[in-house]
């Protein structure tokens, strides 16, 4: 099948390299020159374990190009995806102003029948105004269809994802255009679900608001069992292992960020207020993660009082491991609110500075290893739960840092293991190790 992918972020880019993998012919189509430029020499412009790998080998089969220019890109194609970005808009609603224009540039170039395909995220009912608008804008002898396809893929891990997916969603008006994107793909050999596209746009921001209250609900649990002296891990475990709760997405930290549960969970509060229902408890759930990024903080202040002239080592600055995506990363909120408040602030990631430079305050200086962020350091704060910090000796912590004071945000280590070493630790829902005996602050 001849197919086009319109943007190649995060998923635009992983599904057409993964359309290219399973025998389709894929175009992938952005507006940014320099990226276009840097994917036609497979170079991946984002950083996603085994992508340029696969990007290089789809190429040199022939199965795989890129394009700035759409009517270059459509040309001959039987489906067209659209894959652009829905960021937020002030009042939490999604921003569909991408969409319409990549509507817009398909209306202006195609020269037959065509099935569109929103793998988007789009607040319910934007398939059928995309439609609607297609058809308004469209030559009347071409025949247009809409087809969902929410995407489910995890930054990190999309090109597993993609290939190991649970269920792939085609929400569907017209059965033939629901049985071609069903043909095309029967190759990833992954349950497919068909319904009606209404439900088929919902069932994403379903999934996604669903998985938000499981990790804030966690933390809320975390939060009680530091009260009361239990353990979250274990309470984590022993919830998991009924079938009906599932062991995933219980892992307690300082919360959800990333593009997507953020933006999503604020879009359906928003959906569902245009139809004057209050989603009081997905509210909360927001409520919880906002507070639960800046709890690590919360923390040091108890601990010290004031943390104004400290020097603080943030390790990982990513929303996530394995990503270099800094969107609604709990470091942001982390280093605004430490360097307002007069601390110093010596940050580590291992891929993602390039993108924190763009976000994080100017005051913040990186280093190259961990063990030049922990020199000298009051404490350190860990953010991102990369293999490499789990992975480290604790050993490091005490001959670097000033005072081995550890705030671990991702309960990177285990308390039978902290406990060997002469380190102060406190992290999320467990109970503190007080082996430091400290002198002076
Ligand atoms: N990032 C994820 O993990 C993820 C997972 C599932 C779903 N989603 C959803 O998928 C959508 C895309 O997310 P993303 O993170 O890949 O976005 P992104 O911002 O990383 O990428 C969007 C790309 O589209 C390009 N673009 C914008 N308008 C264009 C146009 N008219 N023609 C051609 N290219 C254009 C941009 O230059 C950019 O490269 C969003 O709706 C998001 O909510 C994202
Ligand atoms: O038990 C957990 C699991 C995740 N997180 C945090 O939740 C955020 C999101 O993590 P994850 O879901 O792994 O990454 P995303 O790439 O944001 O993927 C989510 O968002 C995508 C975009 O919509 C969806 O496609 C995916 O199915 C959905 O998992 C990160 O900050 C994680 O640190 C936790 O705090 N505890």
């Amino acid at each position: 099948m001849k197919i086009s992918v319109v943007g190649t972020g995060y998923v635009g880019l992983v599904t057409g390299v993964s359309l290219s993998h399973i025998g389709h012919y894929v175009t992938c189509i952005d507006i940014d020159e320099t990226k276009v430029e840097k994917m036609r020499q497979g170079i991946s412009p984002i950083y996603e374990p085994g992508l340029e790998e696969l990007m290089k080998e789809n190429i040199q089969a022939g199965r795989l190009f890129f394009t700035t220019s759409h009517q270059e890109g459509f040309r001959d194609v039987d489906v067209i995806y659209i894959a652009v970005g829905t960021p937020e808009k002030e009042d939490g609603s999604a921003n569909l102003s991408y969409i319409e224009q990549a509507v817009r540039d398909i209306a202006a170039n195609i020269t037959k029948d065509i099935i569109v395909v929103t793998k988007s995220t789009v607040p319910v009912g934007t398939n059928h105004y995309i439609k609607e608008l297609l058809i308004s804008l469209v030559p009347k002898h071409i025949n247009v269809e809409v087809v969902s396809n929410p995407e489910f893929l995890r930054e990190g891990s999309s090109v597993y994802d993609t290939f190991h997916g649970d269920r792939i969603v085609i929400g569907a008006d017209s059965e033939e255009a629901a049985k071609v994107i069903e043909e095309i793909n029967k190759p990833f050999g992954i349950p497919i679900f068909k319904t009606d596209i209404k439900s088929a746009e919902m069932i994403k921001y379903a999934s996604n608001a669903f998985l938000a209250t499981k990790i804030s609900f966690i933390n809320e649990i975390a939060n009680i069992c530091e009260k009361l002296g239990a353990d979250v891990e274990s309470v984590a475990r022993g919830m998991g292992m009924d079938k009906r709760i599932g062991s995933m997405f219980l892992n307690a930290g300082i919360g959800y960020g990333g593009s997507c549960f953020p933006k999503d969970t604020k879009a359906l509060t928003q959906i569902a207020a245009n139809l004057d229902h209050n989603f009081e408890l997905l509210k909360a759930v927001i409520k919880v993660n906002n507070h639960q990024q800046r709890i690590l903080i919360d923390k040091a202040r108890e601990r010290f009082g004031s943390l104004t002239g400290k020097r603080i080592a943030l390790l990982g600055l990513a929303f996530k491991p394995n990503t270099d995506d800094m969107r609604e990363a709990a470091s942001i909120v982390i280093s605004k609110e430490l360097i307002a408040e007069g601390a110093k602030v010596v940050a580590y990631d291992p891929v993602a500075v390039e993108n924190a430079k763009k976000v994080l305050p100017q005051e913040v200086i990186y280093t190259e290893s961990i063990e030049d962020a922990l020199e000298n350091a009051d404490m350190v704060f860990i953010l991102t739960e990369w293999s490499q910090i789990k992975e480290l000796d604790l050993n490091i912590y005490v001959q670097k840092m000033k005072q081995p004071i550890v705030f671990d945000g991702r309960n990177c280590y285990s308390i039978n293991e902290v406990q060997q070493y002469p380190i102060e630790y406190h992290s999320i829902g467990r109970k503190p190790i007080y082996n430091y005996q400290f002198q002076t602050v």
